[in-house]
């Protein structure tokens, strides 16, 4: 009986989902009273997946991202990673932002350096160097390791802040439209190379976009947010695209305009609430 019941409980525990947003709900206080942009959402993240947000803006996707990453606290409810309450910012959660937030007065490398430095302070500087010349390396800027951020490129930008992230192997990558400033072809190529280092360290993704051929690229769920205020989530859609991912093939799969048109309709058919603007 005894092991029959732990075996019951193990299995209780080994299905217990990775990364889980149960019951939450947020209201800001504002000089005109109290305004509740979340309320009661409920999503459960496996390991290793990747999924990505859409809804209209100010719907109140990056306060949700804000409560995964530990910047911001729910009004009620909980997000809770391997069972444990997020109730701060750590290393096991890194985010990347759509505007870089790389400091201008270090060069590539040192700004890769100093995330690594401040999460792996014990190894030796030989070490850390391995570490951020492996990640420049991972992202194709190995050879601007010592230029500073105002001399390269918007997607050279983005590429030093997606190696900045994945330098300290966080468990979960928080992306807020990474690549929303980017022109087509750099977000394309982007896209394809987060996939590839994704396959190759994987780790469980969260990302914000507005773009639903981006989100049905590269992600396994969909979750499509309703209008603000008191946003929730509408649908959630599986992405049936195997992988690894071809954009060619996935192009010429009929699955992909049914999925884009039903999202689509989603999205006019939820059209931005005025009563966000407050
Ligand atoms: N600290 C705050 N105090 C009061 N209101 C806030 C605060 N932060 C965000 N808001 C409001 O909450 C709502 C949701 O904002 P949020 O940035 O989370 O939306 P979003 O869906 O990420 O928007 P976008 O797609 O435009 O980036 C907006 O109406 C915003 O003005």
């Amino acid at each position: 009986m005894t092991t029959l019941l732990t075996a019951a409980a193990k299995i209780q525990i080994d299905t217990k989902p990775y990364l889980c947003i149960e019951n939450l709900s947020k209201t800001y206080s504002t000089p005109k009273g109290d305004y509740p942009v979340l309320r009661d959402i409920n999503l459960n993240i496996q390991e290793g997946e990747f999924v990505c947000l859409i809804g209209h803006s100010g719907c109140g996707k990056t306060t949700l991202l804000n409560m995964v990453s530990g910047f911001a606290q729910p009004t009620s409810g909980s997000v809770q990673l391997k069972g444990k309450p997020i109730t701060a910012p750590g290393p096991d959660r890194m985010v990347v932002f759509q505007g870089y937030a790389l400091l201008p007065w270090l060069t590539v490398f040192e700004n890769v350096y100093l995330a690594v430095q401040s999460v792996f302070p014990q190894k030796s500087q030989s070490e850390k160097y391995q570490i951020v010349e492996e990640h420049l390396q991972l992202v194709g800027l190995g050879e601007a390791a010592q230029k500073y951020p105002p001399q390269i490129s918007g997607g050279m930008k983005q590429r030093v802040a997606i190696a900045r992230a994945l330098a300290i192997r966080p468990e979960v990558l928080i992306l807020d439209e990474p690549f929303g400033a980017l022109d087509a072809i750099t977000k394309e190529e982007l896209q394809e190379e987060l996939l590839r280092i994704w396959d190759e360290h994987r780790c469980t993704v969260l990302m914000i976009t507005h773009d639903i051929d981006e989100a049905l690229f590269l992600a396994d769920r969909l979750v499509l947010m309703t209008n603000g205020p008191a946003a929730t989530i509408g649908q959630v859609v599986t992405i049936p695209f195997a992988r690894p991912r071809d954009r060619e093939r996935i192009l010429e799969d009929p699955q992909y305009y049914r999925l884009r048109n039903s999202i689509l309709s989603y999205l006019y058919g939820h059209e931005a609430n005025p009563e966000a603007a407050h």
